[in-house]
């Protein structure tokens, strides 16, 4: 064992986010800890984004980020702004340049505390997002859920933001669909190769909708910003809004998405600290610093 490693719980409005501080190891947080730490109430999250040492000149720190049962995504918007507002913390920083799976993304936060973070350009192939068969206009693909000839959803769209998603609309009463019976079967879906994030959005104007997510490797958090930018590039597409639009999450905060003219996606929110720690990256064993919140 390489020692243990310190550890902020966040969130991202909401979604549940440990930042763990990899920096100088060459150890990785294994699945296992992943599972003790989720298993934990005190601990229970729906991200770890672990922050290594730099792979790639230009680039400040890698991320790698595992979802709550131990898999690993390629990207999350709601994480990145928490190793942001940790990172300024700590170095007086404003503005840094990552790499994730997903790529090298760029981030910010601003006077007011917010945090944007550029999750990179969408990508719409079949093969990228990716889906198991071919469908040439993947602003709709078939599939459904519920009666054959009543579908409860159906007709998503489909978009990769370096990791996939599954946007489902619906016109009204968004908060009555039984997401978490039909999530972990959308998930799953043969159609998606590598499973799926899957939302459903309900468009309030073309500025403004509100969306539930039933996260890959995660099941239903308070919010998902990948889906957000997704769900925005999506519904601009199929020209349901903007190119600039307001998401209400399930926790009660707010995402903006801009989709940018040069195809960029930018993500801004906010971020909040809740405690430090420290761990094992092999086993997920823990304690709280003592000076520390309770
Ligand atoms: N909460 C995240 C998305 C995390 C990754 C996702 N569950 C996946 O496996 O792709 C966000 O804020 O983007």
């Amino acid at each position: 064992m390489a020692g243990t490693a310190p550890f902020a719980k966040m969130n991202g409005i909401g979604n549940e986010i440990i930042v763990a501080d990899m920096r100088g190891r060459a150890d990785q947080v294994t699945a296992a800890a992943a599972l003790a730490l989720n298993a934990d109430a005190a601990t229970r999250f729906d991200q770890i984004m672990a922050i290594h040492d730099a792979k790639t000149p230009g680039t400040a720190y890698y991320v790698d980020i595992l979802n709550s049962d131990g898999t690993s995504a390629q990207a999350c918007g709601n994480g990145m702004r928490c190793v942001v507002q940790a990172l300024a913390a700590e170095t007086g920083q404003k503005t840094f340049t990552f790499e994730t799976r997903a790529g090298i993304l760029n981030a910010r936060e601003h006077a007011d505390g917010t945090i944007s973070v550029d999750m990179g350009m969408p990508r719409f192939g079949w093969q990228e997002i990716p889906l198991a068969e071919e469908f040439r206009d993947t602003r709709m693909i078939e599939l459904q859920i519920g009666p054959i000839d009543a579908p409860v959803l159906h007709s998503p769209s489909a978009v990769s933001m370096g990791n996939p998603h599954a946007i489902f609309w619906v016109d009204h009463d968004v908060w009555s669909y039984e997401l978490d019976r039909f999530g972990p079967l959308l998930e799953n879906h043969p159609i998606f190769p590598e499973r799926a994030n899957i939302t459903i959005a309900q468009v309030t104007s073309p500025e403004s909708m509100i969306i539930r997510t039933w996260e890959r490797g995660a099941g239903l958090t308070k919010a998902c910003g990948s889906a957000a930018c997704a769900a925005v590039v999506a519904a601009a597409r199929t020209r349901r809004t903007g190119r600039s639009v307001s998401l209400l999450t399930p926790g009660g905060g707010t995402l903006h998405v801009e989709w940018r003219d040069d195809d960029h996606v930018i993500l801004t929110g906010a971020a909040e600290w809740e405690f430090s720690g420290s761990f094992d990256p092999s086993t997920g064993t823990w304690a709280r610093d003592t000076e520390s919140a309770a």
